[in-house]
């Protein structure tokens, strides 16, 4: 059976680049779309493409009252969680692409989502390379005890650390072993040069880098005496890289209950 999506964020920079992409799908078909400055418009025709018969909805509500199946969220750090809750309340399943969100936010969505028997997939980036990054550091954590992160970005980007940096520490601190480094508490000078550990325990210190130029990449530095590995992702200046990913999740979440994180898990 076709799978009925719903696309927030319609508009923006990654919406563009899913709404013609699912329409070539030929077992999915856009039913929703939201876009508080394109309402009442086509879909299809927002996106600069053709008509695709799907008038864009105002808000999550109102496209939430035509049946379907899958929530695509690409839309703000200060809507993604919300949109997500109240999908999981009226039974659609959810991928999130939106950054943001930590670990208690997706305990939350987690528990919502188990309690209506849907699933969420949720990814700080849908990348495969950036997937593979996250796969490769998670490997190397396994012999390196010391390791941070150095997450860049554009100047414009509302939130820090980037989701890619986010989930990224919140999986090497559930893996890591105890740190060899003085932790950053006891550094004399300004601790907060330091980054913010980020992640259970321990957690991973995160560097935020925001500056022009920068569109999103991501970096993984392990320490061992006398010698170091960078694991390093960089985003281009498209939206392309995310596109497969978010199909494969839209195909993928109805098989879930409740929540997972991260691309990697949906990789043999
Ligand atoms: N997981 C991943 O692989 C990726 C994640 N992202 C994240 O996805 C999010 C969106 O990224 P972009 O497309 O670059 O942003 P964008 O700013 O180009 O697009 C966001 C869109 O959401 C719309 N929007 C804002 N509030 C809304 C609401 N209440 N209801 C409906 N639409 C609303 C905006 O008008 C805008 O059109 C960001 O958090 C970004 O970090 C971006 C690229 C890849
Ligand atoms: O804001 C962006 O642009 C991006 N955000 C995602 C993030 O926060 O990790 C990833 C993507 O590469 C671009």
């Amino acid at each position: 059976m076709t799978i009925r999506v719903v696309m927030a964020g319609a508009t923006g920079w990654v919406g563009k680049a899913l709404i013609p992409a699912i329409a070539t799908q030929a077992d999915m078909t856009l039913v929703g779309a939201v876009s508080r400055s394109a309402a009442g418009r086509d879909a299809g025709a927002v996106v600069g493409g053709p008509d695709n018969g799907v008038t864009v909805s105002a808000s999550l509500v109102e496209a939430l009252a035509t049946a379907s199946d899958v929530l695509v969220d690409y839309t703000r750090p200060d809507v993604v969680k919300d949109h997500a809750l109240l999908a999981i309340s009226r039974g659609r399943h959810v991928v999130i692409g939106t950054s943001g969100l930590g670990a208690t936010d997706y305990a939350e969505i987690d528990a919502a989502a188990r309690a209506n028997r849907v699933g969420v997939l949720a990814a700080g980036n849908f990348s495969i390379t950036a997937t593979l990054m996250k796969r490769f550091a998670l490997m190397a954590a396994k012999y390196v005890p010391d390791v941070e992160i150095i997450d860049y970005a554009s100047a414009g980007k509302p939130d820090a650390p980037s989701g890619t940096a986010r989930e990224l520490a919140e999986a090497l601190a559930e893996v890591r072993q105890a740190s060899t480094v003085r932790p950053a508490s006891e550094v004399s000078g300004v601790p907060a040069t330091r980054g913010a550990a980020v992640g259970a325990g321990e957690g991973v210190q995160v560097h935020a880098l925001r500056l022009p130029s920068y569109i999103l990449s991501c970096e993984a530095l392990f320490g061992l005496p006398d010698e170091r590995l960078t694991i390093r992702h960089d985003a281009g200046s498209s939206a392309a890289p995310y596109v497969a990913g978010t199909l494969l999740a839209i195909r993928r979440v109805q098989q879930i209950t409740g929540l997972v994180r991260g691309l990697d898990a949906l990789l043999d």
